[in-house]
């Protein structure tokens, strides 16, 4: 089971350097006055700026964040390399740039195999093109005061990167001196620092590099790109919906009368316990849509909730997916439905992992079935259609929780950042 003995050979690839991966989480060093300035600006809330809705007419980019993924096995090591060098998911202090190239050179050949075994390569950004141009021509019919709505991906990891997104933005008329209207659009349902909060600080980093920091002129407009946020959608009924219909069809693959007694699993990326004591949002998150989701099914089976993909050596969050799947056929329990939970599009994790890994080595293929991804199911697309139609009617910069910070959190980055999208102000005239 290759991802769920990484850690093993990633702490052997770093083992004897001053800082290792097992530190990842300890690296920062404070100096009282600094901790003292962190703990006044670390309870600061920001109130998220509301906006003129008569004043947010077309053209409106939708950008949609994801992580991103090699689209050819030629491009893992790159994907990798930017990976390990963020701070955001993986901060390994001042030798970030010495362990994260490192790491990511060591694990190359064999995250090379996996996207291998899956086709050559992630699918995520087929979809996410797909989706986000979908999205946008049903949007152009339910929210016509605010088309035509241009469709653009930003990828964390791999192309197109955010500052390729951002220089299409430009190139395409939108800031510049000419002002327009973006919005921030994660693929991530449920809201986590590393991985939304990652993405909306590269946004925020190449904002301020590529269009300045020119503040607010007489008329209240600077011409730069006026950006708003949807940073999570955990229980939005759409995708409730999508993912109970796809349980559904996937339990009429049981005979009758061992339907309802098929334990359903739902499957998360984990999280190390150090993010989740900082006080990460993400695993209340998954709770809500698994809730959501059992809800919409009238709880008509037993389910549980476990997280997949434990990369280290460090506690991560669990019950593991993989060792839930066991245990339950170690108990008798054979029928057993894996639904991946916080993905919206097929990876190396649903593709791999759950597919050839715990369902291919569980001995029992026959019983041991997953749901299909979200993909290109329309009812998926039409909720992101939804989902942006109401965010663009609700005037609001992004949601109140984005504006509060993890207790724990130290980070500059997201002071910064969660600022500036909580601050956007209003663009008049426009
Ligand atoms: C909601 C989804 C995800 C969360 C939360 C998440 C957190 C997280 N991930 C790592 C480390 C790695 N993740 C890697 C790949 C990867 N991660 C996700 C999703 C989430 N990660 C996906 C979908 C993928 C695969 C992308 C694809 O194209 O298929 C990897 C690289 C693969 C590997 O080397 O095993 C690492 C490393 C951490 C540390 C973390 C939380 C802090
Ligand atoms: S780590 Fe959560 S807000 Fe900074
Ligand atoms: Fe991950």
């Amino acid at each position: 089971m290759a991802l769920r003995h990484s850690g093993r050979a990633l702490s052997k690839a770093t083992s004897g350097l001053a800082s290792s991966w097992s530190s990842w989480s300890t690296t920062l060093r404070w100096k009282p006055a600094q901790i003292q300035h962190q703990m006044r600006t670390m309870a600061t809330v920001v109130p998220p700026v509301t906006q003129d809705k008569t004043s947010s007419k077309g053209p409106t980019a939708i950008v949609f964040m994801n992580m991103g993924g090699p689209s050819t096995t030629d491009e893992v090591q790159d994907f990798l390399s930017r990976l390990f060098a963020d701070a955001d998911l993986i901060p390994l202090g001042r030798l970030q740039n010495y362990l994260g190239p490192l790491i990511a050179n060591r694990r190359t050949p064999k995250i090379q195999k996996q996207y291998a075994a899956i086709g050559g390569g992630s699918p995520i950004r087929k979809w996410s093109e797909y989706q986000a141009e979908e999205m946008c021509k049903i949007l152009d019919k339910i929210s016509p005061e605010t088309a035509p709505h241009k469709p653009y991906v930003a990828f964390r990891y791999a192309h197109p990167y955010t500052e390729e997104m951002y220089e299409r933005l430009l190139a395409d008329g939108f800031g510049n001196g000419k002002g327009g209207r973006a919005v921030a659009f994660t693929q991530y349902p449920q809201y986590s620092c590393s991985t939304t909060g990652s993405s909306l600080n590269e946004l925020w980093k190449w904002r301020q590099r590529l269009e300045g920091k020119s503040g607010p002129l007489d008329d209240g407009r600077d011409g730069t790109i006026q950006w708003s946020v949807i940073d999570r959608w955990p229980v939005h009924e759409g995708l409730v919906e999508a993912f109970a219909q796809n349980i559904e069809k996937k339990l009429e693959e049981y005979p009758k009368e061992r339907r309802d007694k098929v334990v359903l699993l739902f499957s998360a990326h984990s999280l190390p316990m150090s993010v989740v004591n900082r006080g990460d949002p993400y695993p209340a998150e998954v709770g809500a849509t698994v809730y959501a989701v059992m809800q919409r099914l009238g709880f008509s089976n037993p389910y549980r909730l476990c997280y997949q993909s434990q990369v280290g050596p460090q506690p991560w969050l669990g019950p593991q997916t993989s060792m839930s799947v066991e245990e339950y056929i170690a108990k008798g329990q054979k029928d057993l439905v894996l639904i991946p939970i916080a993905f919206t599009s097929d990876h190396i994790e649903t593709l791999y992992e759950l597919d050839e890994e715990v369902i291919g080595e569980s001995g029992h293929k026959d019983t041991v079935k997953r749901v299909e991804s979200l993909n290109g199911n329309p009812v998926f697309i039409k909720a992101l259609a939804d989902l942006a139609k109401s965010h663009l009617d609700s005037g609001i910069t992004c949601s109140a929780q984005m504006s509060l910070r993890c207790p724990s959190c130290k980070s500059e980055r997201c002071l910064e950042s969660k600022k500036f999208f909580a601050g956007q102000q209003t663009l008049p005239g426009k």
